[in-house]
Parts: structure tokens; C-alpha cells; sequence
């Protein structure tokens, strides 16, 4: 007899820098969520598809759960529980190494309130700390919150993320396929190319700044000679900050335009035309059609 088909929504959570875009992209085999050093990176609850034998894990990948301030944050940490409600399984990752923070106290305090949740936790990041300190921590963590199960992973040198999809495969509900079977992620192209260049952004500029822009792919066009040509903006509150961007003869943006052509050669795997423009807007962090390009709620008010 064949094992029926099984699909479900998994959502990552944890605070800023745990780790949960290296899992996702680690359990999808694919890059679908940008991975910089950079907290908050993550600002849409983007998914990628997993296949483990009958079972399809559709997974949410959300922005670090963190004290919000800005409107922008305030939207970000909505969208994370948002996708936390939706899911049947959650997966909450603390880094071994860090052990139960403020912040990490803080999500639990939160969970707590959420009995309908099914909460694992993934205790991340082992390869930097001895394995007799991921005892103490594991016993620590459990007393605070009856996790269904625990593992120990490396999200980044890939130890016990095979455990942990088997586990999730097999919580999943039976049910038809979500997704077709080859399908990685549901984001659109366009977002993902947008991704990739704020991700190259975040990685060349310093600081504050690239919480400060947004990146939008505004026109991509298929060519009949199999290229793509695909016309992005960049969109920052000042206009020093496009100076920063643009570069002595605008080396810095060229640098960045260069990384991301290439990523994006990589991925599509097809020659790309790639057409950067930076737009000084004061209010974008206020600005409705912003948000809905990042796949957040825009709330009136702050
Ligand atoms: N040593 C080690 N580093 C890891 C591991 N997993 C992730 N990292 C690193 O931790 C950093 C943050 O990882 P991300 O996957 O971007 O974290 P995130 O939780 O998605 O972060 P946000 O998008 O800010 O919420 C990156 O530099 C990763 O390479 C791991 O298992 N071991």
C-alpha cells in the first residue's frame, strides 16, 4: 500500500539572527531566503517547498520576532505571528551558544499565551559550543515551555536538519500536494530578484543604511534570445543615502548591480540585463504600495 500524501504550513520563529533562513534554505536545498550577518534581514514571510517521500512541508520563513519600534518593524513582527498562527507546526531556534536570552524569554512569554500552537524547539548553531553545554540549556528550555520535541541542529553545516524534516514530514496532516512538486518557492520572481539585490545592498553598506531602502523590481521582461531584462528601483528616505549607494563614479552601485546579475544568472540560468536606479522618496517607510511590495500588512496609524 502507498503511504497517503501529507502537506502542512511549518513557520520558523526566532529572534533576529537565529538561524532560520540558513534552516529554510538548508531544508529546501534551494536559496529562497536572502542570508546575510545582518539582523532583520528577513522582512516578507516568504516560503519554500519541501518534499520528504509522501509529504510536503510549505515553509514560513519569518522576520525576527523583536521589540518594534517603527511602523516598518511593527508590520514585520506581525507578519512573523501571523505566520505562526497559520502553521500547523511551529519551529522556535535558539542559538546554543547564546543560550535563553531576554529576547528568547520574551517569544516564549508569547507562546505561552497561544495554547493552540504545536511548538518543537531547534536548538541552532551547535557547531559553536561543547556538547556537554547543550544539556544544561536543553533541560533549561523545556522547563520554560513543553516544546514537543527537541533537536540539535547546525543549520549551516546541515547536522540534524535531516531529523527534523523526517520529524516535520511525518506532523504534517494527510492531504493533496499544495504545491506542484518542482516548485521551490511561491514567491514571485520578481521578489526574489528584489531580495537578491537587497541582499547585496546589506552586505556592501554599512550600518543603519539598508534598513533605511527598499529595493522593488519594477519591469522584467523575457526576451526572445532566452535573456531576461529586469529594471529595479531602489528607493532611500535621503538623498545622502544615494550617494552612498551610487559610490565615488558610481563604483558602489556598479559593484552591487555586478553581484546581483550574477546571483541572478545563477539562479534564473539565463543571461540577465540587469538596470539599477536609486529614487530619493523621504516617506517611503509611510507609504502603503511599499509595504504591499514586501508582502506586509500596511497599518494606518503607526
Ligand atoms: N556557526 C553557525 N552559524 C550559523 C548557523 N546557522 C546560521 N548561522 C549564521 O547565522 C547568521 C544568521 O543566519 P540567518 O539564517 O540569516 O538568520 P535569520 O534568523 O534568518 O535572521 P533574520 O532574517 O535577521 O531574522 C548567518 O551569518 C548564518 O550564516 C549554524 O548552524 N552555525
Amino acid at each position: 500500500m502507498t503511504e497517503p500524501t501529507r502537506a502542512g504550513f511549518v513557520a520558523l520563529i526566532g529572534e533576529p539572527n537565529a538561524g532560520k533562513s540558513t534552516l529554510l534554505n538548508a531544508m529546501v536545498g534551494a536559496k529562497v531566503s536572502i542570508v546575510t550577518h545582518k539582523v532583520q534581514t528577513t522582512r516578507a514571510r516568504i516560503r519554500g517547498v519541501a518534499m520528504e517521500g509522501q509529504s510536503q512541508i510549505v515553509f514560513v520563513d519569518t522576520p525576527g520576532i523583536f521589540r518594534p519600534r517603527r511602523r516598518l518593524d511593527r508590520a514585520m513582527v506581525q507578519a512573523a505571528w501571523g505566520g505562526a498562527a497559520d502553521a500547523d507546526t511551529v519551529v522556535l531556534l535558539i542559538e546554543a551558544h547564546r543560550g535563553l536570552t531576554e529576547g528568547g524569554k520574551a517569544i516564549i512569554e508569547a507562546l505561552r499565551q497561544r495554547e493552540d500552537l504545536r511548538v518543537a524547539l531547534a536548538i541552532n548553531k551547535i557547531d559553536k559550543v561543547k556538547a556537554d553545554a547543550l544539556l544544561g540549556l536543553t533541560a533549561q528550555l523545556n522547563d520554560a515551555y513543553p516544546f514537543t520535541k527537541t533537536f540539535m541542529i547546525s543549520a549551516e553545516k546541515g547536522h540534524g536538519v535531516a531529523d527534523l524534516k523526517a520529524w516535520l514530514a511525518g506532523e504534517m496532516p494527510e492531504g493533496p500536494w499544495l504545491y506542484p512538486e518542482d516548485q521551490i518557492a511561491d514567491l514571485p520572481l520578481r521578489m526574489i530578484a528584489s531580495e537578491i539585490t537587497r541582499e547585496k545592498l546589506t552586505l556592501r553598506l554599512h550600518e543603519e543604511l539598508p534598513y533605511q531602502l527598499t529595493v522593488e523590481t519594477e519591469n522584467w521582461e523575457e526576451r526572445e534570445d532566452g535573456s531576461v531584462r529586469i529594471d529595479q528601483l531602489i528607493y532611500v528616505a535621503r538623498d545622502g543615502h544615494k550617494g552612498i549607494i551610487l559610490g565615488h563614479k558610481g563604483e558602489t552601485i556598479k559593484a552591487i548591480s555586478k553581484a546581483a546579475r550574477l546571483e541572478l544568472i545563477e539562479f534564473l540560468d539565463r543571461p540577465v540585463h540587469l538596470f539599477m536606479q536609486v529614487k530619493v522618496r523621504p516617506n517611503w517607510l509611510d507609504e502603503a504600495e511599499r509595504y504591499s511590495e514586501m508582502g506586509l500588512d500596511f497599518k494606518d496609524g503607526n
